[in-house]
């Protein structure tokens, strides 16, 4: 569920009259999501989204998601454009908290997602690389490897109540990652969580990417290397090479992988399942039971960090290395 705060319809109505939507008709809560509370809303114009933003999203950062949206959006991409009110921002309150209001875009997230899919998710992730070369603003990665280190202290002590072990393999881990993570691989605005709930499909047709509030600067290879963690992995827990082929052509068809970045995959993608490890880990640890939030399991991700230390070349992922 993702409805951690409620609004009434009085409310809700007043904060519609700062904005050219129509009439509201109707309006429920969405059960999906992780982050924030969400809201679909029937008007008299076009359905919307309502997102109101809850304590982990920094208010300060809301002009960097939602002008990237915006600035992706006219160029072609598919994804929310947010509604300007009518004195011109993209944010009021509501209940409390920031709150936007977004397009509502067609489509489904794909539960079994084939190789084609991947391909498709491949070739979107390399054209929003690119349309958001000239995006003015900056946010560095909260959740790269200091953010790690932070994440870190605040669950190692519980993390063998997990499993036995955790707490030395998870330490040498983060040693040797600070140690050997690429320093001067190309960068720029990466979404950072297109996980398959992230992005939607009309029939077998990509239809759209949402949910840019973990998006930032970082390398682009390491955006891949997220995407590869979340889509080519079978529930077995085994690598779908066929997948990861695809998911690679598909982005390189658009932009293609420098030899660093090929050759930076396989500690690209350590990092990148621990990340998703850490923040699991973390949730996992403090989310009361009781909770209406799923929590993640976070050994699904250590499976995938250790699937990647044992790589010997990056080919492994079924990317064309020159010999
Ligand atoms: N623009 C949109 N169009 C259609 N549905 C959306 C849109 N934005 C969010 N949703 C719905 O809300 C759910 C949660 O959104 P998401 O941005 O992933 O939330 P969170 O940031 O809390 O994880 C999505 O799975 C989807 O069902
Ligand atoms: N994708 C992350 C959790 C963030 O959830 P989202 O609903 O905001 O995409 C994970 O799987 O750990």
């Amino acid at each position: 569920m993702a409805v951690y705060t409620d609004i009434t319809e009085g409310e809700l109505r007043d904060f519609l009259t700062q904005y050219d939507v129509g009439e509201l008709t109707s309006y429920k809560g969405i059960a999906e999501g992780v982050e924030n509370s969400n809201f679909l809303l029937h008007t008299t114009k076009d359905p919307l989204i309502l997102t109101l933003y809850e304590k982990r999203v920094d208010a300060g950062d809301l002009p960097f998601f939602l002008g990237l949206m915006q600035h992706l959006a006219e160029r072609g991409l598919s994804c929310p454009l947010p509604l300007p009110r009518h004195d011109g921002k993209l944010t009021g309150e509501l209940s409390g908290r920031p709150a936007a209001l977004i397009s509502f875009l067609e489509g489904m997230w794909l539960r079994k997602p084939e190789a084609a899919h991947c391909g498709q998710v491949g070739q979107a992730l390399a054209q929003l690389h690119l349309a958001a070369q000239d995006f003015a603003i900056r946010r560095p990665n909260a959740l790269s490897l200091d953010g790690w280190v932070e994440l870190w202290a605040k669950a190692a002590p519980r993390a063998d109540e997990v499993l036995e072990g955790l707490e030395a393999e998870i330490a040498e881990e983060l040693d040797y990652l600070s140690g050997h993570w690429p320093k001067a691989l190309p960068t720029g605005v990466i979404h950072a969580d297109l996980f398959q709930d992230n992005v939607f499909f009309l029939g077998d047709t990509l239809s759209g990417l949402i949910d840019f509030y973990f998006a930032c600067n970082d390398m682009l290879a390491y955006d891949v290397a997220i995407c590869l963690n979340a889509w080519c992995f079978q529930p077995d827990g085994s690598y779908n090479f066929a997948k990861g082929a695809a998911m690679l052509a598909g982005y390189q068809s658009v932009r293609p992988l420098s030899e660093a970045e090929t050759a930076a995959l396989p500690i690209l993608a350590r990092g990148s399942a621990l990340r998703f490890f850490l923040t699991r880990l973390y949730d996992w640890l403090t989310t009361p039971e009781g909770a209406l939030v799923v929590k993640k399991d976070p050994l699904e991700y250590l499976r995938k960090l250790r699937f990647h230390r044992a790589i010997v070349s990056p080919s492994e992922y079924g990317l064309e290395v020159p010999a």
